[in-house]
């Protein structure tokens, strides 16, 4: 659709004369909005094209569709440390993730790792993941089929630490406590060669994965990694990194499974 229509989701990029902040919310004629820069009735919203310029009593208001990105950052709800686009955008990539591909995950948690990992493999690919908790199987199932990649996502509830029902899996992604219990079960379930990347939000983690290894076998460390995000005020006029940050998320080990 090219209109902003009753009920649609939309992003709105807020400007100031010192600060920009978005929102995201659903469109409703009746309701109105209230942005640090001024209200909006939803009735000057549905039918104008998508991308329109509004202005606000301190301020201007793009107004966008948004994409999967916005909608995980500012809707979906999340009741689990979620993997953050920074860091999933980089396990993607460290495990050479293509369209086609089959690969395994646990947990699910709140499913935001599932959603990238599907947005990669499919169509035509497959995410099996494996969750303990029946609660976090349904957040995880729902945030999914917000996403609308419900199609080529697997949810399945189980203890991946007694290993997967699937084989010639083409990599793994770990994010759960005790990544080094799951390591020798889910060995079968991958081709030689598969990445499989642990997430893990302490040093501690890492510690006692890499000392496990030893004893598990079966797999080449590939890589430990950390990424930092800072993220800058977009102001020509007064340039400069962000008051506020994400300090740390969790630290990403590539694995290589061995014939
Ligand atoms: C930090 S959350 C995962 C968040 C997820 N990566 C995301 O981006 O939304 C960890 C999840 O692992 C699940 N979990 C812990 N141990 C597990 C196990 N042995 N098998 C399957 N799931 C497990 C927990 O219930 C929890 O939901």
């Amino acid at each position: 659709m090219s209109a902003v229509g009753e009920g649609d989701w939309a992003l709105l990029i807020v400007e100031g004369r010192e600060r920009r902040k978005s929102y995201v919310f659903r469109v409703r004629s009746k309701a109105s909005y209230t942005t640090f820069a001024g209200s909006l009735r939803g009735s000057q919203l549905v039918g104008i094209p998508w991308g329109s310029r509004v202005e606000l009593g301190k301020g201007v208001a793009y107004v966008l569709k948004p994409n999967l990105y916005d909608l995980m950052m500012h809707v979906l709800p999340r009741r689990s440390q979620v993997i953050y686009p920074k860091d999933a955008g980089y396990i993607a990539s460290a495990a050479g993730l293509l369209p086609g591909m089959r690969v395994l995950e646990a947990g699910a948690g709140s499913g935001f790792l599932t959603i990238w990992l599907a947005a990669h493999v499919c169509p035509g690919g497959a995410v099996y993941t494996y969750e303990v908790r029946s609660d976090m199987r349904e957040l995880a199932a729902s945030n999914v089929r917000a996403a609308g990649l419900e199609g080529c996502v697997t949810i399945k509830e189980g203890d991946i630490r007694k290993g997967a029902e699937e084989r010639e899996l083409d990599a793994a992604f770990l994010d759960m406590p005790d990544p080094w219990e799951a390591l020798g079960p889910i060995r079968p379930s991958l081709k030689p060669s598969a990445p499989v990347v642990v997430f893990t939000p302490t040093v501690n983690q890492v510690i006692k994965l890499l000392d496990a290894l030893k004893s598990i076998g079966g797999y080449a460390v590939q890589e430990v990694s950390e990424l930092i995000k800072r993220e800058w005020e977009a102001r020509p006029e007064a340039l400069r990194p962000a008051v506020r940050m994400i300090g740390h998320t969790g630290f990403i080990t590539v694995l290589r499974a061995l014939a």
